[in-house]
Protein backbone atom coordinates (compact mmCIF):
# COMPACT_ATOMS: atom_id res chain seq x y z
CA UNK A 1 0.00 0.00 0.00
CA UNK A 2 1.25 3.13 -0.95
CA UNK A 3 1.43 5.50 1.80
CA UNK A 4 1.32 9.39 1.45
CA UNK A 5 4.30 10.16 3.00
CA UNK A 6 5.94 8.53 0.33
CA UNK A 7 3.90 10.83 -2.45
CA UNK A 8 4.48 14.14 -3.37
CA UNK A 9 1.48 16.19 -1.31
CA UNK A 10 0.49 17.83 -5.07
CA UNK A 11 0.24 14.38 -6.60
CA UNK A 12 -1.68 12.36 -3.89
CA UNK A 13 -5.36 11.51 -5.09
CA UNK A 14 -8.05 13.11 -3.72
CA UNK A 15 -10.65 10.83 -2.32
CA UNK A 16 -14.62 12.58 -2.02
CA UNK A 17 -16.38 11.14 1.15
CA UNK A 18 -19.66 11.93 2.48
CA UNK A 19 -23.39 10.54 2.71
CA UNK A 20 -25.52 9.48 -0.38
CA UNK A 21 -26.50 12.55 -2.56
CA UNK A 22 -24.23 15.09 -1.03
CA UNK A 23 -22.55 15.34 -4.22
CA UNK A 24 -19.67 13.22 -4.59
CA UNK A 25 -20.38 12.62 -7.56
CA UNK A 26 -21.08 15.96 -9.46
CA UNK A 27 -18.48 18.13 -7.38
CA UNK A 28 -15.38 15.10 -8.25
CA UNK A 29 -16.10 15.51 -11.73
CA UNK A 30 -15.60 19.74 -11.39
CA UNK A 31 -12.90 19.32 -9.38
CA UNK A 32 -11.26 16.87 -11.88
CA UNK A 33 -11.71 19.30 -14.87
CA UNK A 34 -10.79 22.12 -13.09
CA UNK A 35 -7.39 20.66 -11.67
CA UNK A 36 -6.78 18.87 -15.16
CA UNK A 37 -6.98 15.37 -13.72
CA UNK A 38 -9.15 12.17 -14.34
CA UNK A 39 -12.07 11.64 -12.34
CA UNK A 40 -12.54 8.34 -11.47
CA UNK A 41 -16.07 7.33 -10.12
CA UNK A 42 -16.15 4.47 -7.74
CA UNK A 43 -19.94 3.30 -8.20
CA UNK A 44 -19.68 4.03 -12.27
CA UNK A 45 -16.42 1.71 -12.77
CA UNK A 46 -18.51 -1.38 -10.91
CA UNK A 47 -21.60 -0.26 -13.10
CA UNK A 48 -19.66 -0.75 -15.71
CA UNK A 49 -17.68 -3.57 -15.12
CA UNK A 50 -21.23 -5.47 -14.40
CA UNK A 51 -23.24 -3.55 -16.74
CA UNK A 52 -26.01 -3.03 -14.73
CA UNK A 53 -26.83 0.17 -12.71
CA UNK A 54 -26.21 -0.70 -8.34
CA UNK A 55 -29.51 -1.23 -7.83
CA UNK A 56 -29.54 -4.26 -9.96
CA UNK A 57 -26.00 -5.43 -8.71
CA UNK A 58 -27.52 -5.43 -5.09
CA UNK A 59 -30.52 -7.25 -6.45
CA UNK A 60 -28.56 -9.56 -8.42
CA UNK A 61 -25.37 -10.38 -6.37
CA UNK A 62 -26.26 -8.53 -2.80
CA UNK A 63 -24.72 -5.76 -1.19
CA UNK A 64 -21.94 -8.25 0.27
CA UNK A 65 -20.72 -8.68 -3.43
CA UNK A 66 -20.80 -4.95 -3.92
CA UNK A 67 -18.96 -4.21 -0.70
CA UNK A 68 -16.29 -6.94 -2.35
CA UNK A 69 -15.93 -5.33 -5.40
CA UNK A 70 -15.61 -1.80 -4.13
CA UNK A 71 -13.18 -2.55 -1.62
CA UNK A 72 -11.14 -4.55 -4.92
CA UNK A 73 -11.64 -1.15 -7.05
CA UNK A 74 -10.69 1.27 -4.16
CA UNK A 75 -7.72 -0.48 -2.56
CA UNK A 76 -5.98 -0.60 -6.40
CA UNK A 77 -6.35 2.77 -7.18
CA UNK A 78 -4.84 3.50 -3.24
CA UNK A 79 -1.62 1.40 -4.14
CA UNK A 80 -0.88 1.88 -7.73
CA UNK A 81 -1.99 5.47 -8.77
CA UNK A 82 -1.45 9.30 -7.97
CA UNK A 83 -2.98 12.81 -9.47
CA UNK A 84 -6.68 10.68 -9.14
CA UNK A 85 -9.91 12.50 -8.35
CA UNK A 86 -11.77 9.47 -6.96
CA UNK A 87 -15.26 9.56 -5.62
CA UNK A 88 -16.39 6.62 -3.65
CA UNK A 89 -19.84 5.47 -2.28
CA UNK A 90 -21.75 6.51 0.97
CA UNK A 91 -21.33 2.89 2.01
CA UNK A 92 -17.20 2.52 0.66
CA UNK A 93 -15.58 3.86 4.59
CA UNK A 94 -17.94 0.98 6.27
CA UNK A 95 -14.79 -0.49 5.36
CA UNK A 96 -12.24 -0.52 8.00
CA UNK A 97 -9.57 -1.74 5.40
CA UNK A 98 -10.79 0.64 1.95
CA UNK A 99 -11.06 3.87 5.09
CA UNK A 100 -7.25 3.03 6.54
CA UNK A 101 -6.31 2.75 2.47
CA UNK A 102 -7.94 6.07 1.67
CA UNK A 103 -6.42 8.23 4.66
CA UNK A 104 -3.11 6.81 3.93
CA UNK A 105 -2.18 7.47 0.06
CA UNK A 106 -5.23 10.19 -0.38
CA UNK A 107 -6.21 13.67 0.86
CA UNK A 108 -9.71 12.44 1.85
CA UNK A 109 -12.23 15.31 1.61
CA UNK A 110 -15.20 14.83 3.52
CA UNK A 111 -18.50 16.37 2.38
CA UNK A 112 -20.79 17.40 5.16
CA UNK A 113 -24.36 18.44 4.66
CA UNK A 114 -27.61 18.80 7.29
CA UNK A 115 -30.36 16.54 7.46
CA UNK A 116 -32.41 19.41 6.70
CA UNK A 117 -31.08 20.28 3.43
CA UNK A 118 -30.14 16.62 2.69
CA UNK A 119 -34.14 15.28 3.08
CA UNK A 120 -34.90 18.11 -0.08
CA UNK A 121 -32.29 15.81 -2.60
CA UNK A 122 -34.10 12.40 -1.27
CA UNK A 123 -36.99 12.15 -3.90
CA UNK A 124 -34.21 12.16 -6.88
CA UNK A 125 -32.17 9.94 -5.27
CA UNK A 126 -34.68 7.12 -4.03
CA UNK A 127 -35.05 5.49 -7.64
CA UNK A 128 -31.04 4.63 -7.86
CA UNK A 129 -29.73 3.93 -4.39
CA UNK A 130 -30.66 0.67 -3.11
CA UNK A 131 -29.81 1.21 0.60
CA UNK A 132 -32.89 4.41 0.92
CA UNK A 133 -35.52 1.99 -0.81
CA UNK A 134 -38.41 0.38 1.57
CA UNK A 135 -37.32 2.48 4.29
CA UNK A 136 -39.43 5.17 6.44
CA UNK A 137 -37.98 8.82 6.52
CA UNK A 138 -37.09 8.01 10.13
CA UNK A 139 -34.95 4.80 9.42
CA UNK A 140 -33.78 7.06 6.04
CA UNK A 141 -32.52 9.45 9.42
CA UNK A 142 -31.44 6.93 11.43
CA UNK A 143 -29.01 5.77 8.42
CA UNK A 144 -27.85 9.11 7.88
CA UNK A 145 -27.11 9.75 11.69
CA UNK A 146 -25.35 6.38 12.16
CA UNK A 147 -23.03 6.93 8.76
CA UNK A 148 -21.58 10.32 10.21
CA UNK A 149 -19.30 8.33 12.27
CA UNK A 150 -17.52 6.83 9.36
CA UNK A 151 -16.81 10.11 7.95
CA UNK A 152 -15.40 11.48 11.42
CA UNK A 153 -11.76 10.61 10.32
CA UNK A 154 -10.92 13.02 7.30
CA UNK A 155 -8.44 15.25 6.34
CA UNK A 156 -10.72 18.10 5.52
CA UNK A 157 -14.14 18.40 6.13
CA UNK A 158 -16.68 20.97 3.87
CA UNK A 159 -19.52 22.32 5.00
CA UNK A 160 -21.95 22.42 1.82
CA UNK A 161 -25.35 23.64 3.18
CA UNK A 162 -24.87 26.89 1.22
CA UNK A 163 -22.88 26.38 -1.98
CA UNK A 164 -23.72 24.86 -5.01
CA UNK A 165 -21.39 21.91 -6.59
CA UNK A 166 -18.98 24.39 -8.24
CA UNK A 167 -18.45 26.62 -5.31
CA UNK A 168 -17.79 23.32 -2.91
CA UNK A 169 -15.06 22.40 -6.09
CA UNK A 170 -13.43 25.85 -6.03
CA UNK A 171 -13.10 25.87 -2.03
CA UNK A 172 -11.73 22.17 -2.36
CA UNK A 173 -8.95 24.27 -4.86
CA UNK A 174 -8.15 27.06 -2.36
CA UNK A 175 -8.13 24.53 1.08
CA UNK A 176 -5.45 22.73 -1.84
CA UNK A 177 -3.73 25.37 -2.49
CA UNK A 178 -3.34 26.54 0.71
CA UNK A 179 -1.77 23.08 2.21
CA UNK A 180 0.33 22.86 -1.10
CA UNK A 181 2.11 25.89 -0.70
CA UNK A 182 2.59 25.32 3.16
CA UNK A 183 4.25 22.09 2.61
CA UNK A 184 5.65 21.64 -0.32
CA UNK A 185 5.94 25.08 -1.55
CA UNK A 186 6.72 25.96 -5.44
CA UNK A 187 10.37 27.49 -5.94
CA UNK A 188 10.94 30.97 -7.16
CA UNK A 189 13.31 31.24 -10.25
CA UNK A 190 15.99 32.94 -8.54
N1 LIG B 1 -23.83 21.33 -3.71
C1 LIG B 1 -24.96 20.90 -4.27
N2 LIG B 1 -26.07 21.65 -4.21
C2 LIG B 1 -27.22 21.22 -4.72
N3 LIG B 1 -27.41 20.04 -5.35
C3 LIG B 1 -26.35 19.26 -5.46
C4 LIG B 1 -25.07 19.63 -4.93
N4 LIG B 1 -24.21 18.62 -5.17
C5 LIG B 1 -24.92 17.67 -5.83
N5 LIG B 1 -26.19 18.05 -6.00
C6 LIG B 1 -27.26 17.26 -6.63
O1 LIG B 1 -27.56 16.20 -5.73
C7 LIG B 1 -27.78 14.99 -6.45
C8 LIG B 1 -26.86 13.90 -5.95
O2 LIG B 1 -25.54 14.24 -6.31
P1 LIG B 1 -24.40 13.14 -6.52
O3 LIG B 1 -23.22 13.87 -7.05
O4 LIG B 1 -24.91 12.00 -7.31
O5 LIG B 1 -24.15 12.67 -5.01
P2 LIG B 1 -23.30 11.45 -4.44
O6 LIG B 1 -22.32 11.03 -5.47
O7 LIG B 1 -22.67 11.99 -3.19
O8 LIG B 1 -24.29 10.38 -4.14
C9 LIG B 1 -27.58 15.34 -7.94
O9 LIG B 1 -28.84 15.52 -8.53
C10 LIG B 1 -26.79 16.62 -7.92
O10 LIG B 1 -27.09 17.45 -9.04
O1 LIG C 1 -24.10 4.55 1.01
C1 LIG C 1 -24.31 3.47 0.41
O2 LIG C 1 -24.57 2.41 1.01
C2 LIG C 1 -24.24 3.47 -1.09
C3 LIG C 1 -23.93 4.63 -1.75
C4 LIG C 1 -23.98 4.77 -3.21
O3 LIG C 1 -23.07 5.77 -3.67
P1 LIG C 1 -23.32 7.36 -3.47
O4 LIG C 1 -22.84 7.71 -2.09
O5 LIG C 1 -22.52 8.00 -4.54
O6 LIG C 1 -24.78 7.61 -3.62
C5 LIG C 1 -23.64 3.42 -3.85
O7 LIG C 1 -22.30 3.08 -3.59
C6 LIG C 1 -24.53 2.33 -3.33
O8 LIG C 1 -25.86 2.64 -3.72
C7 LIG C 1 -24.47 2.19 -1.81
MG1 LIG D 1 -21.97 9.13 -6.36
Amino acid sequence: MQNNTEIPLREQNIVLIGFMGVGKTTIGSHLARKLYRDFVDIDQEIEQEYNMPTTEIFKTYGEQRFREIEKEHILKLCSNTRLKIISVGGGAFLQEEVKQACLASSIVFFLDLNWNSWKDRLKMLIDTRPNLQNKTLEEIEELFRSRQDIYAVNHSKIDTDQLDAEEVADYIIQTLNLGWELYEPTRGLN
